[in-house]
């Protein structure tokens, strides 16, 4: 799939950041470059009107606020009942680096397409994509739910598992003097938590995992907030998932051609960065959208604050929709 020809202002801007460039003072000026959503939302859905909407939705930080016990990132009803509205308009999509079970636990509507362990498992009620399917399962297995749906696990790191629970294992023992440290097993990859650490300990815990590391080349380390994230060396990401989530059949309901549709793609992490590069800038063109209230770089078009405004933002874009659906008065 090429990238698009026809790019319009904010993706240029946005490019502009993959040549490095980071000189953003204030967030002032910084969202001169990534302007706000909630601002720029006209404009930007001038762009989609007329193609099909796909949204894809990171979690934590983005649809849950940033809390210090992984286990409590809980989403308010509020925040479920907007993205279940968003899903009844839009193929929708929840990417996350937690284990699929875990993010769909905290979601729990069946309207929604998750994908877990940053895209490497990735759930949907077909046969699975097309174009990844090919002639064989590899790496995909089929599960039925106690409804006696059949869905698919597309799971592209299957033959890392053992090593993966091995390093789990392994950390959980090392790491277990270190206070505040935690180790979350997302199946596929490890997060090592040291929000609650402190701060003479976080080098020492860094040091540690490093070490460990160094037994398993065919592993990666990547850090997000306040979280080492150990993942399989392999190319696939957040990005590929949205890939292969828009060439699932049935999750855009209206066949089309790629360059008809117009993922919107929003999150607050490094992993993100994946899907608002690979995925957005060259399938036909696309929104990025990232949660933050400082500066960073990024590849990302647009901003939003914090998951408040992405509460606001999906809101509108329901609101959008259904004016669209009206007959003509
Ligand atoms: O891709 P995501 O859904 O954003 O997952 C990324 C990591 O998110 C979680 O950790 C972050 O949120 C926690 C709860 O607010 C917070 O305590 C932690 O400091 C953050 O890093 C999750 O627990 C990790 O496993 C994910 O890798």
């Amino acid at each position: 799939m090429g990238c698009h020809q026809e790019k319009t202002n904010w993706i240029r801007l946005a490019k502009l950041d993959d040549c490095g460039e980071a000189t953003f003072g204030s967030y002032r000026s910084w969202l001169a470059k990534h302007p706000s959503a909630l601002d720029s939302f006209d404009e930007m859905m001038g762009f989609a009107q007329g193609k099909n909407i796909a949204v894809f939705l990171d979690y934590d930080g983005t649809l849950s606020k940033i809390v210090a016990d992984p286990d409590k990132a809980f989403l308010s009803e509020k925040m479920r009942k907007v993205v279940q509205n968003v899903a009844l308009h839009f193929p929708t999509a929840i990417i996350s680096g937690r284990r699929l079970e875990k993010v769909s636990g905290f979601v729990q509507l069946e309207e929604v397409y998750y994908a877990g362990s940053h895209g490497m498992d990735i759930l949907t009620p077909s046969s699975g994509s097309s174009k990844y399917r090919g002639n064989n399962n590899i790496h995909h297995n089929t599960t039925i739910n106690e409804k006696g749906t059949k869905f698919v696990h597309f799971c592209p790191a299957q033959q890392f598992l053992p090593t993966i629970q091995e390093i789990a294992k392994r950390l959980k023992e090392k790491t277990n003097d270190i206070k505040g440290s935690m180790i979350e097993d997302n199946k596929f990859c490890v997060s090592v938590h040291f929000r609650s650490v402190k701060n003479k300990d976080v080098s020492i815990l860094k040091t540690m995992v490093e070490q460990t590391m160094e037994e398993y080349p065919n592993l990666r380390i990547s850090e997000g907030k306040k979280v080492m994230e150990i993942r399989p060396d392999i190319e696939w990401d957040k990005g590929k998932a949205v890939e292969y989530l828009l060439h699932t059949p049935g999750f855009i309901t209206k066949p089309t051609a790629s360059s008809d549709v117009v993922p919107i793609y929003i999150g607050d992490d490094k992993t993100d960065e994946d899907a608002f590069k690979q995925a957005i800038e060259c399938m036909g063109g696309g929104l990025s959208i990232v949660v933050s209230s400082t500066p960073k770089v990024t590849f990302a078009s647009h901003s939003l604050r914090d998951p408040n405004q992405v509460e606001a933002f999906l809101r509108r874009l329901v609101k959008w929709k259904k004016a669209l659906q009206l007959p003509p008065t």
